[in-house]
């Protein structure tokens, strides 16, 4: 391909350092690329994401792709509607990074040492939902911007702790200041999180295949497939109080022989008693290749559980 690809990006530390990193894949095959900077609604406004809507920071990006103004994007997976979008293919999905939430709390505390009544900070309902169920007595905090804007909350002292995607903190170079990655037994991240979605014009065939050739990871496709199908059935948004987390796991088969399934775990909200808000779980199995259908039944299984009485984007 003599042509060069433009590729598209918002501003933010985070989003140029995903963006870089598939221009640099791109560019080892041989290919030139040229970055383009897009200014999107959220990176404008500083209101909750519940407030603004679904797709806030990707909308812009995709309507600059139509527009035939770039012709690669590169998002945060998790920031997508679960909706496909007319005339946009998603061409890639790269390896994922660790798929965990990660605390920053002050003075090297893990969750379980922050005393009760601490200030943790989080915007995501997910988060705020299962750090509520965990019943450690913490005051959740609603926070917004970037990851330096709430990383300062807690070396200012306004807050004890953040929680944050441990993927983003990594991508940037920021792992040292993580004081705990909280386990997915006490915390399901969002779907996809930690995985890149690569997407170009479904129109653009070549460059389509050029972007799966050199990018695509078959397990982690399977994985946010599985993760995903289930936020669609449960029908909510991305800022909505649902977790999972999808792992390719290696099982015996009826003649002892070992393959690959791949196993999906679920938690959503359910209303509790006197308006606390509880969380079911549930976790299943199946052949690496029935990803979708997985998302489906587990989503049914949860449904089954109660979830789903807190649909859309709960705050
Ligand atoms: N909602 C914002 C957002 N979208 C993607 C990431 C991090 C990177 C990722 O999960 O892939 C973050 C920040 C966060 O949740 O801490």
């Amino acid at each position: 391909m003599t042509r060069v690809i433009r590729m598209g990006t918002r501003g933010s530390k985070l989003a140029l350092t995903q963006t870089g990193i598939v221009a640099d894949a791109l560019r080892a095959t041989g290919v030139e690329v040229e970055i383009v900077k897009v200014t999107t609604p959220g990176d404008r406004s500083m209101a909750p994401i519940a407030t603004i809507g679904v797709g806030v920071f990707t909308s812009a990006l995709r309507e600059a792709l139509l527009r035939n103004e770039v012709d690669v994007i590169v998002h945060s997976y998790k920031d997508l509607p679960t909706a496909p979008e007319p005339g946009i293919t998603l061409a890639a999905v790269p390896p994922r990074e660790d798929p965990r939430d990660a605390l920053i709390a002050r003075d090297g505390l893990t969750l379980g040492e922050l005393p009760p009544g601490s200030k943790v900070g989080t915007g995501a309902a997910r988060r705020t939902a299962q750090l509520h169920a965990l019943g450690l007595g913490l005051e959740i905090v609603p926070i917004r911007g970037n990851i330096d804007t709430r990383m300062r909350k807690v070396t200012d002292g306004e807050l004890d702790a953040v929680v944050l995607a441990r993927a983003g903190l990594a991508r940037v170079g920021l792992v040292g200041v993580i004081t705990e990655t909280l386990d997915p037994i006490q915390m399901l991240p969002a779907p996809a999180q930690g995985a890149l979605a690569v997407e170009c014009r479904t129109a653009d065939v070549d460059l389509e295949q050029l972007l799966a050739a050199t990018l695509d990871d078959e397990g982690t496709r399977a994985a946010v497939t599985a993760e995903r199908s289930l936020l669609a059935a449960l029908e909510a948004g991305c800022s909505a109080p649902v977790g999972a987390l999808a792992e390719i796991v290696e099982d015996l088969d009826a003649e002892g022989k070992v393959v690959e399934r791949i196993s999906l775990r679920g938690t959503a909200a359910v209303d509790g008693e006197d308006g606390a808000v509880d969380m079911v779980r549930a976790i299943a199995l199946a052949d690496k290749h029935q990803a979708a259908q997985l998302g489906k039944d587990l989503a049914a299984e949860l449904l089954d559980l109660g979830a789903g009485a807190l649909s859309g984007p709960a705050q």
